[in-house]
């Protein structure tokens, strides 16, 4: 299958399957974030969404189809190559691993020593830049250990953006929020993306805050994309899974339970065995 893409696409399915091993989590997946959008992968628990994450981030690679990242097949890339493809990528972790041992400022800016030559000067004013646009320029000097747990995911964010992507992806940002922190990290991310010109990719089950900063959303269950639309269009719509989701509904289309796969089916009867 051929598709055109417009010139400011950043991350492209086109088509894809993925899966481990022999097992397909999701297949006919298209989906694009283009320059400048925040675009939300949404889906119930083990829809598939961190699997998502990691083919944009070629952690794993399609079955089926094809992943294209600034126009670049990343199945054909390998050692230099991916790593230059990767360092145009700044990944937000749920769990945002911050090294204890560093204050705030070192470690923003870590990834410009690791990555870049640049003076100890431009270092500082690159790191109390990013500090700046999380909200966190005076927390420069603390340790880790000082600061909370919603100024961590901050700190982890501007480390994120230090090396200036063209693609954020973030895991769950809201995961664990406060009230308060949602709507500042939510409104953190469109900012971001717009004094950026990036694209946000963001895989969320946060309905509201999601909904509220994304120019297109996506949706996976039963391993396929369910649907896809603006904000305002899967408010509007009727379809029986986007509802049971948007609404919080515990009985519809969407299942409770973990689905029965060959291996369980094998797993269980070789057990059965050892038993009799
Ligand atoms: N490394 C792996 N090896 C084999 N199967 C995996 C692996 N990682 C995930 N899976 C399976 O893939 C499916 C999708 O998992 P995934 O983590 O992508 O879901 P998710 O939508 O991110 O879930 P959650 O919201 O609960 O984190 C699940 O059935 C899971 O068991």
């Amino acid at each position: 299958m051929t598709s055109v893409s417009p010139p400011d696409t950043i991350l492209q399915f086109n088509d894809v399957s993925l899966g481990y091993g022999d097992f397909t989590v999701l297949s006919g997946i298209s989906i694009q974030a283009l320059k400048g959008q925040v675009v939300a992968l949404m889906g119930g628990s083990g829809s598939g969404k961190t699997t998502l994450l990691r083919a944009a981030t070629a952690q794993i690679v399609a079955q089926k189809g094809r992943v294209t990242a600034f126009g670049q097949d990343i199945a054909q890339l390998t050692g230099e190559s991916l790593r230059q493809l990767r360092q145009r990528m700044g990944v937000l972790f749920q769990q945002g691993a911050l090294f204890t041992d560093l204050n705030v400022f070192e470690n923003v800016a870590f990834p410009l020593r690791e990555h870049t030559r640049i003076s100890e000067a431009q270092i500082q004013d690159r790191v109390l830049e990013k500090l700046d646009a999380v909200g966190l320029e005076a927390a420069a000097h603390l340790r880790i250990s000082e600061i909370s747990g919603g100024m961590a995911r901050r700190v982890a964010l501007a480390r994120a953006i230090v090396l200036e992507p063209e693609l954020i992806l973030y895991d769950e940002p809201f995961a664990g929020l406060d009230p308060i922190s949602l709507g500042i990290t939510a409104r953190l991310i469109r900012d971001l993306t717009d004094k950026l010109k990036c694209a946000s990719v963001l895989i969320t089950h946060d309905v509201k805050e999601s909904f509220a900063i994304a120019d297109q959303v996506y949706m996976v269950g039963q391993g396929k994309l369910i649907a896809e639309g603006t904000p305002a269009e899967l408010s509007a719509s009727t379809d029986p899974f986007v509802r049971q989701f948007l609404d919080a509904q515990p009985d519809g289309p969407i299942a409770f339970h973990y689905p029965v796969t060959p291996a369980y089916t094998k797993w269980l009867e070789q057990r059965s065995r050892r038993r009799s």
